[in-house]
């Protein structure tokens, strides 16, 4: 039997190729800039593995041009960008990554709280400018100890944050669509979103985004926070309407922002959102970490030979098509 032709849409880790090289043909796109879509589609119509490192739409025409398609693999948790339905109906199973990058993506979220309410970044400038000739100068940042923490979005990421909030000694509250079975293991407290609003001091984000969750903070939810509140989202940029957040910084009316996504992103360096002294943004690194992307690219260099082979997805979100 020859090997699978199997298309990349970006560069992989090489313990994940290799893998796949084994039993595939592989052609892969190399630029930094992602693959044009005509050339995606071209590239598709005999393969039947799609690995995707998240920067194309996979959607009923993408499927159509691949009659052969067995499986869609990603390497992320978060699959926004997959119409998961066109996937199911044409019978294609769809991989991603849950769990592996649990931990790191917690870190890195926390640690944009802590650097937000610590000014860490900020005291490095400092530092650097030559600025530290005494006391005086020094950013003053607001403590963590005794606050309350929301979280939208009490998922497995969302938990590992929370973990990492009791130990500072904040309060947690949370929101999802529907109350966990383990509040009480997680000594957080479920509440209404707009209780949450207005309750918490610091309001972390991560939910997929939806319908549901598009636009989900905008002009009346920024209004409902605190005028100290401190807001953090590493989910995905389009859950917050990015000119409803840029008026709330402008206007006080919540005290600092902390993103690791944006809406749009990648975002340009003079967007207006960047010329406001009280926000951070890092380049949606949540999972960045050398041993989180390998664990990541392995999985779904995983899901992508399970379905090649059509057995049973390591790692599936559409069930109803994985393999048994
Ligand atoms: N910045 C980064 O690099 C990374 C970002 N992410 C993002 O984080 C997201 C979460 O990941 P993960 O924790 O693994 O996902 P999970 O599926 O484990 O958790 C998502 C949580 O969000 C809740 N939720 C879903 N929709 C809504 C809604 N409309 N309103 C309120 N709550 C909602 C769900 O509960 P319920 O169903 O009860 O509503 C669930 O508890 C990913 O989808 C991805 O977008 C992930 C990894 C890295
Ligand atoms: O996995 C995801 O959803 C990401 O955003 C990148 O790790």
């Amino acid at each position: 039997m020859g090997k699978f032709k199997v298309v990349l849409t970006g560069q992989t880790w090489p313990s994940a190729l290799e893998k796949i090289e084994e039993q595939c043909e592989v052609k892969v796109w190399k630029e930094a800039n992602p693959i044009p879509r005509a050339l995606l589609l071209e590239w598709l119509k005999e393969a039947e593995g799609l690995f995707s490192t998240g920067d194309v739409k996979v959607d009923a025409e993408l499927l159509a041009a691949a009659p052969q398609l067995r499986v869609v693999a990603q390497a992320s948790v978060g699959y926004d960008n997959i119409d998961i339905d066109a996937c199911t109906e044409r019978g294609v199973p769809f991989g991603n990554t849950p769990g592996v990058l649990v931990e790191a993506t917690a870190d890195l979220t926390f640690a944009l709280l802590l650097a937000a309410a610590r000014r860490i970044h900020e005291g490095w400038d400092h530092v650097r400018s030559g600025n530290w000739k005494s006391g005086s100068g020094i950013p003053f940042g607001v403590d963590l100890f005794g606050k309350t923490l929301g979280i939208v979005g009490m998922g497995d990421i969302g938990c590992a944050v929370a973990r990492r909030a009791k130990a500072c000694g904040l309060n947690i509250i949370y929101h999802n669509r529907s109350q966990r079975k383990d509040d009480e293991l997680l000594q957080a407290r479920y509440v209404g979103f707009d209780d949450l609003l207005h309750e918490a001091d610091f309001i972390i984000v991560l939910v997929p985004l939806s319908n549901q969750s598009r636009g989900l903070f905008g002009t009346e939810a920024f209004a409902k926070m605190k005028s100290s509140a401190y807001f953090i989202n590493a989910s995905r940029g389009p859950v917050v309407n990015t000119d409803a957040l840029y008026e709330a910084l402008r206007n006080k009316q919540i005290a600092y922002a902390a993103l690791d996504v944006t809406d749009p992103e990648p975002i340009s360096g003079d967007h207006p959102l960047l010329s406001l002294s009280n926000i951070l943004i890092t380049p949606h690194v949540g999972s960045a970490t050398f041993e989180t992307r390998n664990r990541m690219a392995n999985l779904a260099a995983d899901n992508l030979l399970a379905g090649l082979d059509r057995k049973k997805l390591p790692a599936c979100v559409n069930t109803s098509v994985n393999f048994v």
